[in-house]
């Protein structure tokens, strides 16, 4: 199964009793790609993710990571993947560096370049002063750092991410992404799930996922080149009101929620801005400004996998 790509998954299928977690999944990731899987909660990212890591079985098909079988022998990707799932496995009560060495331990990184490296990914994660602070008193953004800097101890090829950031705080998440651009720089492939669009924006690939399966599989540019329509951003006092007026207007194809605007999808933009202003304005429906926006990836995932986007 190895055509020179870090990852290839075929036909993956698992299910949970009467649930399909997974459905008829393939794809293949190359070398040094960020390669993101993206979908609302219970989309079966996870399941996907732990099938890679070699901890979770799938009913059928088949996992190869850097050419190695992972289904057949799991513990012979052990020295080339790095698996941090969603509550990664820090010691609350050992300070950073003991949780770095536990790692090293486990993953028999040799006692001769555990500490250079250590040094180096504490400096790339900003956690250098903290060295001696209990994990447990350390905030969520660093916390996931320190799971980041614990799973690279080791020097993997391939790292899998299942969702790094969840509940990170923005400066955090950027600098957590900063040290992905890095890894990948040196060479590393970088496999993520997450439920945060403009997360999956950052990728160089991406999966989106709803219900078990793989919908769309492109570049973020890509895919927004897929989607059908155009978007016209619509602001207001009262979006839900726009929303709910505009459901039915001829020629639109979707709209889309946006705080304090209504992201409305139509076959024409210039055709149809003006219909809708005038829909509005025969409504009562007060507008403070109607433009054409390029897609973001949410808009694209509802245009393109249906359903209500995830966050
Ligand atoms: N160990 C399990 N036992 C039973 N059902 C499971 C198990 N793991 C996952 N599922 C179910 O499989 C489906 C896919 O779950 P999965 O965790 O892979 O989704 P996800 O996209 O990662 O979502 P989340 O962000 O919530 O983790 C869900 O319906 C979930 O309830």
């Amino acid at each position: 199964m190895n055509n020179g790509a870090a990852v290839i998954a075929q036909n993956l299928v698992r299910s949970f009793g009467a649930t399909a977690a997974v459905s008829d999944v393939s794809f293949s990731i190359q070398r040094g790609e960020i390669f993101g899987f993206a979908g609302p909660d219970g989309a079966g990212k996870t399941t996907v993710m732990r099938m890679l890591a070699g901890v979770l079985r799938p009913d059928s098909g088949g996992i190869a990571v850097e050419g190695i079988d992972v289904i057949a022998n799991p513990e012979g990707i052990k020295s080339l993947l790095s698996y941090m799932p969603q509550r990664f496995g820090l010691y609350e009560d050992l300070t950073v560096a003991e949780n770095i060495f536990f790692y090293a331990e486990l993953f028999s990184v040799p006692r001769k370049i555990r500490l250079a490296r250590a040094r180096e990914l504490l400096e790339a994660a900003g956690l250098s002063p903290f060295q001696k602070r209990l994990a447990g008193q350390l905030s969520g953004g660093m916390k996931q750092k320190l799971g980041l800097v614990c799973a690279l101890i080791h020097t993997p090829s391939v790292l899998l991410l299942d969702e790094p950031t969840t509940g990170v705080d923005p400066v955090s998440r950027r600098d957590f992404w900063a040290i992905l651009y890095n890894l990948r720089e040196s060479g590393v492939t970088i496999v993520l799930s997450t439920a945060y669009m403009d997360e999956a924006e950052r990728c160089s690939r991406l999966a989106l996922m709803d219900a078990g399966k793989i919908h769309y599989c492109d570049t973020p540019a890509r895919l927004k080149q897929a989607m059908p329509g155009m978007l016209l951003a619509i602001t207001a006092a009262d979006p839900r009101a726009v929303r709910a007026a505009l459901a039915d207007a001829p020629g639109v194809l979707g709209l889309l929620l946006m705080g304090d605007r209504v992201n409305v999808r139509v076959d024409d933009a210039a055709r149809r801005a003006p219909e809708l202003r005038a829909r509005l304005d025969a409504q009562n429906i007060a507008v403070t400004g109607i433009s054409r926006i390029e897609p973001a990836i949410e808009d694209v995932f509802v245009a393109l996998v249906g359903g209500g986007a995830p966050a």
